[in-house]
């Protein structure tokens, strides 16, 4: 389990290239027949990333949970970039096709994480947040999530945003989840950049080319700092800090969050003469 501690602000300040990346920046997520973790102590978020082969792949807890099972006292919502997979949470099966989504709660005993078809694995990201209450495994396709059109070519920010998990679609204790997807010739999200202090945010981009990038911005407004991200690389962010991205090309990501609050629109805009 990759372990990532919480940062000061004013010591991010004095981070350089290397100190930002290993703190911030999830590099291997996906490895034929294997599920790999990272563990931040943000909100407790933990974010994976499984692909399955021939054989399933459980999900237990790691040592650092110290529980018996990994949903215990967590829950998670799981996104696949892959070929067809199937999600087996205690004996029932749920069939994700890419970009569909899965909630699964607490108290589940077994998660079974498997292709479809061997030869086309399925590429399953998870972020899990602690929880205290149980809630039913539920699914929701790409076509079903609520999209919400921003941003204009003319600002090279167009995209369409799906909520999946949050208040009016699946429900969580805690944790929000969603993707967002670029229009060809847009690279901007999340710009003007925003805040939510109470929230922590998990980026994981994805749909580039390999030798495409994507400079992911963050910091404080007023001390920003930039990571370069590529391919099915994630990025932590803290609840202090801007996220937002601009890309050599359009691209998508999966964002999650978990926190204190469950309002998707509580954002606190950042002004654009405070960013520096
Ligand atoms: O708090 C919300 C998150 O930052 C994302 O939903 C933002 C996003 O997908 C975008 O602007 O493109
Ligand atoms: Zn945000």
């Amino acid at each position: 389990m990759d372990i990532r501690h919480a940062s000061h602000p004013d010591d991010v300040k004095r981070y350089d290239t290397e100190a930002l990346r290993k703190h911030f920046l999830i590099e291997n997520l996906f490895e034929a027949g294997h599920i790999h973790m990272t563990y931040t102590h943000y909100d407790r978020l933990v974010i994976g990333g499984a692909v399955p082969t021939e054989q399933p792949l459980a999900l237990e807890a790691p040592q650092t949970l110290k529980t018996e099972y990994f949903f215990e006292r967590r829950e998670a919502g799981f996104v696949n970039l892959g070929g067809p997979a199937v999600i087996t949470v205690d004996g029932e099966k749920h069939s994700l096709a890419r970009l569909d989504a899965l909630y699964v709660g607490k108290g589940t005993k077994e998660v079974l994480l498997a292709s479809e078809n061997a030869a086309e694995p399925a590429k399953l990201y998870f972020c899990s947040a602690n929880a205290h209450h149980q809630l039913p495994a539920s699914k929701m396709a790409i076509d079903k999530a609520n999209p919400n059109h921003l941003g204009s070519l003319e600002t090279s920010n167009e995209r369409t945003i799906y909520q999946f998990i949050h208040e009016g679609g699946l429900q969580s204790c805690q944790l929000m989840l969603g993707i967002t997807i670029l229009k060809p010739g847009s690279i901007w999200n999340t710009m003007p950049a925003h805040l939510h202090d109470r929230r922590m945010e998990a980026y994981l981009y994805f749909d580039l080319n390999a030798d495409a990038r994507v400079f992911h911005m963050m910091g404080q407004a007023e001390e920003t700092r930039h990571i370069v991200v590529a391919n099915e690389q994630g990025v932590i962010s803290p609840p202090w800090s801007i996220h937002s991205g601009a890309g050599t090309s359009n691209y998508s990501f999966i964002w999650a969050m978990a926190g204190e609050n469950y309002t998707f629109k509580d954002m606190d805009i950042v002004q654009m003469n405070t960013l520096k």
